[in-house]
């Protein structure tokens, strides 16, 4: 079981969850038919390490995550009530098929196109927001909540709310890639604002992409009430060098860095 509290109770200790995205697992795995390395194991190691969710985001043209790793994962996270199972991805592909087949604990809407390099923006709301809606309500009568991939823009906060979304993802790229400049602060005030905009109106806020060790603790340090972060690219690439055991407790101490 996991040994540490679940991701609701964190949030009263004012603390963030860590949830851990296999993509990257995966797509190592898909250069063979060999079923190696096993993104199941990966997943249930990161979680008896102490992280607190899987998340995964399974692209239209599979080319990591792909449908058979997303129902084993939701069986996995069976044996671990405490843990949270994230799935990213665009609603108007292939995400909600995933999210009524396995009604994941929450649900990440992206607005990646099919071949996508990577994810590198927000939604713009409110253009998008009437499409985004009944898929919202569906999940959430689902029972599945709902979190909104955004920018770092304080003035959108009050489109998401007013879509009735549970929380916003802030995309943390600009974030990372400012990391150690001189640009670091301002970039950093504007996840700042965009946070207690959403604090206000009730939004709960995760955040993602590109974080790792070096820019972890600066990040949460700053912006104010941050749920869950998922991790996948540095977080994996370090378990290379670390194991996946190892790395989630870093990631863990730099968590904890941020609260002390
Ligand atoms: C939504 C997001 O922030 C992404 O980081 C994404 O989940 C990663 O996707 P790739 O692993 O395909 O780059
Ligand atoms: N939502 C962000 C995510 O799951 C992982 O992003 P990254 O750490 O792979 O950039």
């Amino acid at each position: 079981m996991n040994p540490l509290v679940a991701p609701e109770a964190l949030r009263h200790e004012g603390r963030c969850a860590l949830s851990v995205n296999v993509n990257k697992v995966a797509l190592l795995r898909n250069t063979r038919h060999l079923g190696i390395p096993s993104v199941r194991r990966a997943a249930e190691l990161c979680l008896q390490a102490g992280a607190q969710g899987i998340t995964v985001h399974p692209r239209p043209d599979a080319r990591h995550i792909r449908t058979e790793d997303v129902h084993e994962l939701a069986a996995l996270l069976k044996d671990w009530p405490q843990a949270e199972y994230n799935i990213e991805g665009n609603p108007t592909q292939n995400l909600m098929d995933f999210v009524r087949q396995v009604r994941p604990h929450q649900v990440t809407f992206v607005p990646d196109a099919e071949d996508q390099f990577t994810s590198d923006h927000g939604w713009n709301l409110p253009a998008d927001g009437e499409r985004l809606r009944p898929l919202i309500e569906e999940c959430q009568a689902l029972g599945v909540r709902v979190s909104l991939f955004m920018d770092p823009m304080p003035a959108a906060m009050a489109q998401v709310a007013a879509l009735g979304a549970d929380r916003i993802e802030l995309y943390t790229e600009t974030f990372a890639s400012a990391f150690g400049t001189p640009r670091e602060a301002e970039v950093l005030a504007g996840f700042t604002a965009t946070a207690e905009a959403a604090l206000a109106l009730g939004l709960g806020i995760n955040a993602g992409h590109d974080l790792n060790r070096p820019n972890l603790t600066a990040f949460l340090k700053a912006v104010p009430g941050v749920l869950e972060v998922s991790i996948g690219h540095a977080l994996i690439a370090d378990a290379l060098e670390l194991g996946y055991a190892e790395t989630v407790r870093d990631y863990q101490r730099s968590i904890q860095r941020a609260y002390a």
